[in-house]
């Protein structure tokens, strides 16, 4: 069977095609939001030693099927805002994650703190898309793309002053890329084959990566226990998504998950 992963990859090739055909990239040059200056999660992120919780808005995915499907995108965010998340991450993919078309600037209208532009980039065009509706990072996935031109991305996103968190998975993704400058390193606590989640494999990787770099657990948290441990094992920050958007009130499972959390 072909990896979750490779399937997304093909319909985003084909969903980038039609989308470049309705709108240039010098027409998403010029729209407003494209100028605006980003914010850093990396500055933040290096001014308080503390667990930065990136929180995720999201309405399904390939694993859990329907999370949350009519959620509101105005009160969750702001909520998490309000709450302490240090950034918020939207999912921006409508086919495998259910994202509604006006999601993204809807939550960037509202927001004060760094946003993730949640996609799967196969594509330069997609990285001056994330600028024009208001990202300041976004995601390359080491699985999805070659070293090189994953390099020529990042460098991309660089110049048109995105931040990037590149997601890893295994030794070899996290070796191929410790020379090569992204932002922040995420790793899958999810094997996207299997979709299990295994903390102490991710703990394992991120002794792999140099203590200056920014690490991100990504996937599969749902017990503030597990986010202490990892904090402690030396990551800097935790992706969350689905623990927070099928409690009742995903804000406020934010809010008490920050407080258990031990520093
Ligand atoms: O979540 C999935 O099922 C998934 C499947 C295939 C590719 C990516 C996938 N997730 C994207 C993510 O990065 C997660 O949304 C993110 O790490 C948050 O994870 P969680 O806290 O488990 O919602």
């Amino acid at each position: 069977m072909r990896h979750i992963l490779e399937t997304i990859k093909l319909h985003k090739l084909q969903e980038v095609e039609q989308r470049k055909q309705n709108t240039s990239e010098e027409q998403l040059k010029n729209g407003v939001l494209f100028k605006r200056s980003t914010i850093s999660l990396v500055d933040k992120i290096r001014q308080a030693n503390t667990p930065h919780i990136i929180a995720e808005f999201k309405r399904q995915s390939p694993s859990k099927g329907i999370i949350r499907n009519n959620a509101d995108i105005v009160s969750i965010t702001a909520g998490y805002q309000a709450q302490g998340a240090s950034a918020v991450s939207v999912l921006n993919d409508t086919k495998f994650f259910g994202a509604k078309a006006n999601d993204f600037i809807t939550a960037r209208e509202q927001l004060s703190i760094p946003l993730l532009q949640k996609d799967f980039i196969v594509d330069k065009y997609q990285i001056t898309e994330a600028k024009a509706m208001g990202a300041d990072l976004i995601l390359l996935i080491a699985k999805m793309l070659p070293t090189d031109v994953l390099k020529r991305l990042a460098a991309y996103a660089h110049q048109i002053g995105l931040e990037v968190l590149l997601e890893t998975h295994n030794e070899k993704e996290i070796k191929d890329h410790l020379t090569t400058e992204f932002d922040l390193i995420g790793i899958n606590n999810r094997d996207l084959n299997t979709f299990r989640v295994d903390i102490a494999n991710s703990i394992a990787l991120s002794q792999l990566l140099p203590k200056s770099a920014i690490k991100v657990a990504e996937s599969g948290l749902d017990d503030p226990q597990v986010v202490t441990k990892l904090y402690q094992e030396g990551f800097n920050a935790f992706l969350i998504g689905e623990y927070f958007m099928k409690a009742s009130d995903p804000t406020l499972k934010l809010k008490e998950t920050r407080q258990k959390i031990v520093i």
